[in-house]
């Protein structure tokens, strides 16, 4: 990105600036190997049962002998004769086992099948396509969830003549009575969904309903449906066992609710006879533990973020204090104001299947009141590095190695990386604040200005009387250049640049000696961006503070910062002061990205260009660089 209007350029924010884009960021595609989780314990353990119980109930009654035959070995335990022991009427408890197993596993796979397609059919065309369609959904729903379930399938399967309630009519009696819940989540989840950003881009671009629906709603809903057909293949094998046990369950059938209900009518407890009653139970157990664990896996694979995240480790990861970088200031350049903040050796890891180092030995020190620019490509790992500095990042990042220290005015030197709980809290924005891209889509947008800046003020200067929170909320405003009427508006009635300059006032509510800025304007437009870097540089200077600024745009790090650091690939491959960069950059990757933005007045940039990194030797002027640079060194 250019930066046609100079920071010295007294140009002025527009008032109402047109709000920016969503700023979301899309995660590239990996190819679906990736999205299986390496080594999931939990897929492999609920997989072992479910195959196992399934293969028993698919293939065991072929080699069980005759359930129903009778003998006169009543009550007899496990043993020679008889594996899992007889019943009271001497039937082969193993063989009933399994006829029971097949006659379960039938009714309630049928049932989840049925339950979650009809949940999945109401559910979400009713949450999609909203109206009529939503409306009449809606009410054959609710009808079906006010009417009792239980006494509905009592009296369904009771009106059913015996002769005929096999065990499909079963299972139809079940799900019918058993979608509805189910649907009503469903198009809750949708109706959220249908909202999102995503998809209103691809109705935007013409596709069509089954489509979105199949290829963005439904992906989003695999976990949910998921979940919902394990919990109507349990629901369906206890209550199969609960009509049975009322003897109004399949009648041409053997499950495992039907041998339950024998057992309790043979006094199997009171006679001790666990055999008859335990392995039915065990198998029902057994078999909801191995879907439910399937069902975690199904989460993980659906949702990259809740993958193993110490698969990495496993691996031994990424060795921590990789080869070292040359991160450390060049000699002869040393930083010129006592420091604020040292990072030094810093290494952090995303611990993922496959572990991505993406912070390597990244020493760093930033002087009080001094601006740093962290300039690179992306992906070379800035905001991993801000996160990590500002202690935000979460599992999988892990900080393998290195030091972070805050040097507070009061000569104390903190231990960031040593920081927990309230400490950590009461550190981060008093001492240390930070401002995102984007930041200011996270204004709430049904609470004023005014009580969002207070609420800061009440959290850390418990202190503070109504009055003096109203005042500072009101100076801090004024600092970033918004008029402190707009203290009573709501984040909707401000311009995009308005929002980012409270984010702004926010951050410097507490008075920081650091501020961490990453990307802060770049959802802005140009104009406004200047006038809120502007004010930045002015209150820098007016308050002292530290900042740690974060952009791909090298010719705006080069008007704004007093050093810069490049990195990439996570390392910091050149580190020094704004000027020496700009008139004599030595790494190869600097002169490349110097390159490859184009001057408004020179040549257009090599990269751009040649599409490559030309050498370069004699550079134009980059924009901006002549109101700045070219007026003596940076400050
Ligand atoms: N949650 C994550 N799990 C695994 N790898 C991640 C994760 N987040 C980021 N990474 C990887 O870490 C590296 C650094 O990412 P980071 O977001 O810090 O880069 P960046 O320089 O800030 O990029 P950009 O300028 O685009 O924001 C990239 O290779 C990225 O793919």
């Amino acid at each position: 990105m250019t930066n046609p209007v100079p920071l010295s350029t007294p140009a002025e924010e527009p008032a109402a600036a047109p709000p920016e884009g969503s700023g979301t960021r899309a995660r590239p595609h990996g190819a679906w190997r990736a999205l299986l989780p390496s080594r999931s314990p939990k897929l492999i353990t609920g997989l072992i049962l479910v195959t196992a119980i399934g293969l028993l109930g698919l293939f065991g009654p072929m080699f069980a002998g005759d359930p129903d035959a009778i003998s006169d070995a009543s009550f007899q335990p496990p043993g020679e004769g008889a594996l899992l022991g007889t019943t009271q009427t001497g039937q082969d408890v193993l063989a009933q086992l399994l006829h029971a197993t097949r006659g379960s596993l039938q009714i309630g796979l049928l049932v989840g099948v049925m339950a979650t397609v009809l949940s999945a059919l109401f559910g979400i065309l009713g949450g999609y396509f909203g109206g009529v369609v939503d409306e009449s959904f809606s009410l054959l729903s609710n009808v079906m969830l006010v009417i009792p379930g239980l006494p509905l399938v009592i009296v369904i399967a009771g009106f059913v003549p015996a002769a005929d309630r096999g065990w499909w009519t079963i299972a139809v009696v079940l799900a019918i009575t058993g979608w509805a819940a189910a649907s009503r989540v469903l198009r809750a989840q949708t109706l959220s969904l249908r909202s999102r950003d995503y998809v209103a881009a691809a109705r935007v671009a013409g596709e069509k309903p089954w489509r979105i629906v199949s290829v963005e709603i439904l992906p989003n809903l695999l976990p949910l449906l998921a979940s919902q057909f394990v919990f109507a293949v349990i629901a369906a094998i206890l209550a199969e066992a609960g009509l049975s046990f009322l003897g109004l369950g399949a009648s041409n059938s053997e499950t495992l609710g039907t041998m339950l209900y024998y057992a309790q009518n043979g006094f199997a407890l009171q006679r001790e006879a666990w055999w008859w009653f335990v392995p039915p139970g065990l198998v029902i157990a057994l078999f909801g533990c191995g879907l439910a664990l399937i069902n975690f896996a199904i989460d993980e694979i659906i949702n990259p973020k809740l993958r193993n995240t110490r698969a990495g480790l496993a691996e031994g990861g990424v060795a921590a204090g990789a080869a070292g970088a040359p991160g450390e200031p060049a000699p002869g350049e040393p930083a010129e104001r006592p420091a604020v903040l040292t990072i030094s050796g810093l290494n952090v890891v995303y611990r993922t299947a496959r572990p991505v180092h993406a912070v390597k030995d990244v020493s760093l020190t930033l002087g009080r009141g001094e601006i740093l620019g962290l300039a690179g490509e992306s992906g070379c790992g800035k905001t991993t590095l801000a996160y990590a500095v500002s202690r935000l990042h979460t599992p999988p990042a892990e900080i393998s190695s290195g030091s972070v220290t805050f040097h507070d005015r009061d000569g104390r030197d903190i231990d960031l990386l040593a920081l927990e709980g309230e400490e950590l809290r009461g550190f981060r924005w008093a001492k240390l604040s930070l401002v995102f891209q984007g930041a200011m889509n996270s204004l709430n947008p049904v609470i004023s200005i005014r009580e969002q800046l207070a609420d800061v003020l009440t959290t850390h200067r418990p202190g503070m009387s109504a009055e003096q929170r109203r005042a500072r909320c009101a100076e801090v405003l004024r600092l970033v250049g918004v008029d402190p009427v707009r203290l009573d508006s709501f984040p909707h009635e401000l311009s995009g640049g308005m929002r980012q300059r409270v984010m702004i006032a926010m951050a410097m509510l507490l008075d920081p000696q650091v501020m961490v800025m990453d990307e802060p304007t770049t959802a802005l437009d140009v104009v406004v961006q200047r006038g809120i870097l502007r004010e930045i540089l002015r209150l820098r200077g007016e308050l002292g503070f530290a900042v740690v600024f974060i952009t791909h745009d090298l010719p705006l790090l080069l008007e704004l910062s007093d050093r810069i650091a490049v990195m990439k690939d996570g390392e910091v491959v050149e580190y020094g002061p704004a000027e020496r960069l700009y008139r004599a950059p030595e790494h190869p990757y600097t002169r490349m990205l110097l390159d490859s933005f184009p001057s408004l007045t020179g040549a257009r940039g090599a990269f751009l260009r040649d599409g490559a990194a030309a050498r370069h030797d004699g550079r134009t002027a980059l924009p901006g660089q002549h109101t700045h640079l070219s007026e003596g060194a940076p400050r």
